[in-house]
């Protein structure tokens, strides 16, 4: 299996490649009249349905796809990632994050040693400690209880938190248990994000979690100094033993920063930044704002996938069907986006969170073994909830560039509406849209059509939609903390079998090292030239000219002088 051929020279991927002719004779409008195809490209699984009949594939091309995972070894990859090999290799990690959300009696080593009970220890004390937070147990410095928390962090380590809290936002359960309280993310180093996180914030009420796998990260750890200042300068330097704590697997600089190790809650470097969101990244902040029991559920979820992803058949398991499926787009239609429409406004960041885990991981041009890429592996990742998304940017879906899409769609919604007098409920209304859309793009509308409606000659091309352009539609019963962790494990899932098909390694994450290191450069030189009058050197003409038009427009902000208070908003 440690072969270093690349699977663009395997005979499955050539098959492919030459495969792509007999489906560029068909169009979906053919292929859709053939109800047994549609049947067979429906899977369902714990309620979860997956249509992706219309996609640009006939059943032929499910078997070559299948084909090409077996010279991919996609089985023996995904075992290798549950056996807690470190498949990380440029890394030396293993990855590990199912082991995150795996019941308490499981066993998933690494190195030789169980992981699962460390696990548990810290969602023990996520539990024990957003209880205390919770019921007031635990007070801020001047006794008041603690009701809002501010999550710094940055990647991984706010995507997708902030996705899940908004997922469960508007979901009654959870909405019950997070009464009077309210939870914000700060991630940005931009001023800006602090100013609207503390607006209307009292530091004698404010938990901050510094949220941060290296608690290194510059601008974490900026926006961190920040509100600690807030905090002192308002409570004195003792209340930020109340008022902060820190989410890492460095403990020891977490400990430096002078946030106390009982208050810090740990993780381990088996768990990539991006995939993240099931350890105390995610569970410490959302458990301190829906309480423990609604994010065990969210776990549960999030494990049941990984079960399915672990032992169902390849044609019945829906990370890899959406796995090879999307390989199929990227590299053998050549369709570099993706577009992810869900129809519910409480998944409006998950194509945020989707976006990192899919183009950190797969954006890559190298393969595994270092061996640059003759295709082009990754690709585009974005999205709107629907129906804001169609009075946007679905004109160009429709008419303009193929753009395979994924329609999410929830059968109960977490807030329904009927007016007295509609035809549809609200519901139904944005649901329509749901099962109109793919239809849409799939069919198109010929000039014939057109002309059968009397739409006047010069208009016919313009109206036209060729139709043809792929789509798959996931339909989740309804959008609970456990559905909600269903989802993402899928994508999460889903993209690991695409890179494992590329065969490039997605979970290292070298490409934004570069920027990070040209931005120490530019700090120290704004550094010397505030404080010293320092001209600018060794930067190109373009940064030089941008870099002295900057400090000569800016040398009247404060830049220069130290604030111990942070401006009122
Ligand atoms: O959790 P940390 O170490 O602050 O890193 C934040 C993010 O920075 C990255 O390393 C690069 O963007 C991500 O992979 C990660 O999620």
């Amino acid at each position: 299996m440690a072969s270093t051929t690349l699977i663009c020279e395997t005979e499955p991927w050539k098959d492919l490649r030459a495969h792509v002719d007999d489906l560029k004779r068909t169009h979906l409008r053919e292929l859709l009249k053939d109800d047994k195809r549609s049947e067979s490209m429906t899977v369902e699984f714990d309620k979860i349905l997956l249509d992706y009949s219309r996609q640009r594939a006939t059943l032929d091309t499910l078997e070559k796809l299948n084909n090409l995972a077996e010279a991919a070894h996609l089985k023996e990859k995904i075992d290798r990632m549950f056996n807690g090999e470190r498949i990380n290799t440029t890394e030396n990690r293993s990855v590990l994050h199912v082991a995150l959300r795996a019941p308490r009696d499981s066993v998933i080593n690494s190195d030789g040693k169980n992981v699962v009970p460390d696990v548990w220890n810290v969602l023990d004390k996520i539990r024990d400690f957003s209880n205390r937070v919770r019921t007031g147990a635990w007070l801020g410095a001047t006794g008041k209880a603690l009701k809002d928390v501010v999550a710094i962090g940055i990647g991984g380590s706010f995507l997708g938190p902030l996705f899940v809290h908004t997922a469960l936002l508007t979901d009654p359960e959870a909405a019950g248990f997070a009464k009077g309280r309210r939870l914000h993310f700060l991630a940005n180093v931009d001023p800006i994000d602090v100013a609207r996180n503390i607006e209307g914030l009292n530091p004698e009420t404010a938990l901050v979690v510094v949220v941060s796998k290296t608690f290194t990260t510059a601008e974490t750890m900026l926006n961190a100094r920040t509100l600690r200042q807030w905090i002192s300068a308002s409570l004195g330097p003792q209340a930020v033993a109340k008022h902060m704590v820190a989410v890492s697997t460095n403990l020891k600089l977490v400990e430096n920063f002078g946030i106390d190790p009982t208050n810090a809650f740990a993780f381990w470097d088996w768990v990539g930044g991006r995939y993240s969101v099931c350890s105390a990244v995610g569970v410490l902040p959302l458990s301190l704002q829906y309480g423990f029991d609604v994010v065990e559920r969210f776990l549960s979820g999030a494990s049941s996938i990984d079960q399915h992803f672990r032992s169902a058949p390849f044609e019945k398991n829906l990370p890899v069907l959406l796995g090879l499926l999307s390989v199929w787009n990227v590299s053998f239609l050549g369709y570099p986006a993706r577009a992810i429409l869900p129809y519910s406004q409480a998944l409006e960041k998950f194509a945020p969170h989707i976006q990192q885990v899919s183009m950190e991981s797969n954006g890559k041009g190298v393969s595994i073994d270092g061996v640059p890429l003759p295709y082009e592996a990754g690709e585009i990742d974005f999205g709107e909830p629907g129906t804001n998304g169609q009075h946007s940017f679905y004109q160009l879906i429709h008419q303009g560039r193929v753009i395979p899409c994924d329609f999410i769609g929830v059968v109960k919604s977490q807030q329904p509406v009927y007016l007295k007098g509609e035809v549809v409920s609200n519901h139904d209304e944005l649901m329509s849209n749901f099962f109109a859309q793919p239809d849409a793009l799939a069919y198109g509308k010929t000039a014939e059509q057109l002309r059968n409606e009397n739409v006047p000659d010069h208009l016919i091309t313009h109206k036209t939609f060729s139709g043809n352009r792929p789509s798959l539609s996931i339909l989740l019963p309804s959008l609970n903390a456990y559905n909600i962790g269903q989802l993402l494990a899928i994508y999460e899932h889903r993209i690991a079998v695409e890179g494992f098909v590329w065969g490039i390694n997605s979970f290292d994450q070298w490409g934004v090292e570069l920027g990070k290191s040209l931005a120490t450069q530019v700090r120290k030189q704004l550094h010397a030239s505030r404080k010293k009058g320092e001209a600018i050197r060794g930067f190109n003409f373009s940064t030089t000219k941008l870099l002295e038009k900057y400090l000569q427009a800016s040398s009247e902000d404060p830049h220069t002088e130290e604030i111990t208070v942070l401006p009122k908003t």
